[in-house]
């Protein structure tokens, strides 16, 4: 199968391209050139192709969730977003601390899957922070990081071990900054709303003090540490501090602390629930300055589907986390491209040749030649409003219903196929 996209605006960050041409990809990859015609002609004009966004951060809930959502819908759900890898955190059930699990979920992603998916071991054996899983075999069977997210190593001495031990495997580990205590109870941020609402509150200091007990464990180590979902400007200046001291650390962030604050919670929407949870607008402020400057690496959505039954509920009750793969790309160009925060090509940097690099994808993350064909078609001018019901997750958990949006992806391709289409 050959397929040329032609007329197109190529934005590569990797390297360094902006500019208008086409794209040829022959069995699955991208190619300089193929002599004779195409079996399909794309028409690029007035769009623009980056390399297949990757997120390093959702939750697809199989096994043992399938009524949230399913490596099949999941994996459909993210290349409606534009998105051709996503990873996959292990707090399934079973869990994924196991070669076998990781067999199973490759395997159905394999059968079912839509974008390519990769899955990240647990830290430690069923995420209890007691005892370090059999990194070595999760890493034979394909993982590509590791980490308890949901629930943190409360154990110094277990953190410590566990990233001098992955630094063997050259597997980074993904920290969820939360100490468990300061946190506890807790189901917003905590400050001023959370007391006019008189609900309760979870300290920003719930992530800082475990980003800074990690960011200090990896300098004794030498380990590589990942920061999940950065949420505080607190745990912004502390990454780049240890940047500076060149520590081994890299960071994401989500669209929704770039784009909501705690405000949002004030109709008690069970939507805005998710963990870390919406901070303050200075927040706000210092991961859009993070993201500017280069001390949060990547975007990623935390993709977090639950099920209407269980959001329908209190506040206090309803389980944390939102879906996210539907809406990144669009969140992305509007509150960081538009505004000005982000070259569209920076942007583009921190959901492909970033997580790329930092996750040892080889292949993926540019459109150099040789390269896998993921690929993302982008148009400026699309404008949609997103809808309850046009959503593909299982889930419909959003806080970003009815919102208009305007540039999104209109074209998915994984390996050379065409697997989303406007
Ligand atoms: N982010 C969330 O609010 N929830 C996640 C867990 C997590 O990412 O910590 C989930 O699995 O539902
Ligand atoms: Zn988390
Ligand atoms: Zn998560």
């Amino acid at each position: 199968m050959r397929l040329q996209i032609k007329d197109i605006k190529i934005v590569d960050p990797l390297q360094n391209r902006d500019s208008i041409g086409d794209i040829f990809v022959e069995n699955g990859r991208i190619v300089s050139k193929f002599s004779g015609d195409a079996d399909k002609i794309v028409d690029g004009r007035g769009k623009i192709a980056v390399p297949g966004l990757i997120d390093i951060h959702s939750h697809l809930r199989e096994p043992g969730e399938e009524g949230k959502e399913t490596i099949y819908t999941g994996t459909r759900s993210a290349a409606k977003g534009g998105i051709t890898t996503v990873f996959c955190m292990p707090n399934t059930n079973p869990v994924i601390d196991n070669a076998p699990t990781v067999e199973f979920v490759l395997l159905k992603a394999q059968k079912e899957g839509l974008v390519n998916v990769f899955p990240i071991g647990c830290a430690t054996k069923g995420l209890r922070g007691m005892e370090i899983s059999e990194i070595g075999v999760l890493k034979k069977a394909g993982i590509v990081a590791v980490s308890d997210d949901g629930f943190p190593i409360a154990n110094s001495q277990i953190m410590r071990r566990t990233l001098e031990y992955t630094k063997m495997f050259k597997l980074p580990v993904i920290s969820h900054g939360e100490d468990k205590e300061l946190s506890k109870n807790g189901v917003m941020n905590e400050g001023k709303n959370s007391m006019v609402l008189g609900l309760r509150g979870i300290p920003k200091q719930a992530e800082e003090v475990m980003v800074s007990r990690d960011i200090m464990l990896a300098e004794l180590t030498g380990g590589y540490l990942h920061i999940a979902h950065v949420s505080t400007a607190g745990s912004v200046e502390l990454i780049r501090q240890a940047k500076k001291k060149g520590i081994k650390i890299t960071a994401e962030t989500c669209p929704h602390y770039f784009t909501l604050t705690d405000d949002a919670v004030k109709v008690y929407n069970t939507n805005t629930k998710i963990n870390p949870p919406l901070r303050r607008q200075e927040d706000v402020n210092a991961i859009k300055q993070g993201l500017a400057d280069g001390t949060i690496d990547c975007i990623a959505t935390d993709h977090a589907p639950h099920t209407e039954e269980e959001k329908n509920r209190e506040f206090d009750l309803a389980p944390f986390g939102i879906i996210g793969f539907e809406t990144i790309l669009s969140l992305v160009l509007n509150e960081l491209v538009d505004s000005g925060i982000l070259s569209l090509s920076k942007a583009v940097s921190k959901m492909t040749s970033n997580p790329a690099k930092i996750f040892n994808l080889e292949g993926r993350g540019t459109l150099k030649e040789g390269n896998i064909a993921d690929i993302t078609i982008i148009n400026m001018k699309y404008s949609y409003e997103f809808k309850k019901e046009n959503i593909v997750s299982k889930s419909k958990n959003s806080p970003f219903i009815g919102r208009k949006f305007k540039g999104g992806a209109v074209m998915t391709m994984v390996g050379g196929n065409i697997v989303w289409q406007v």
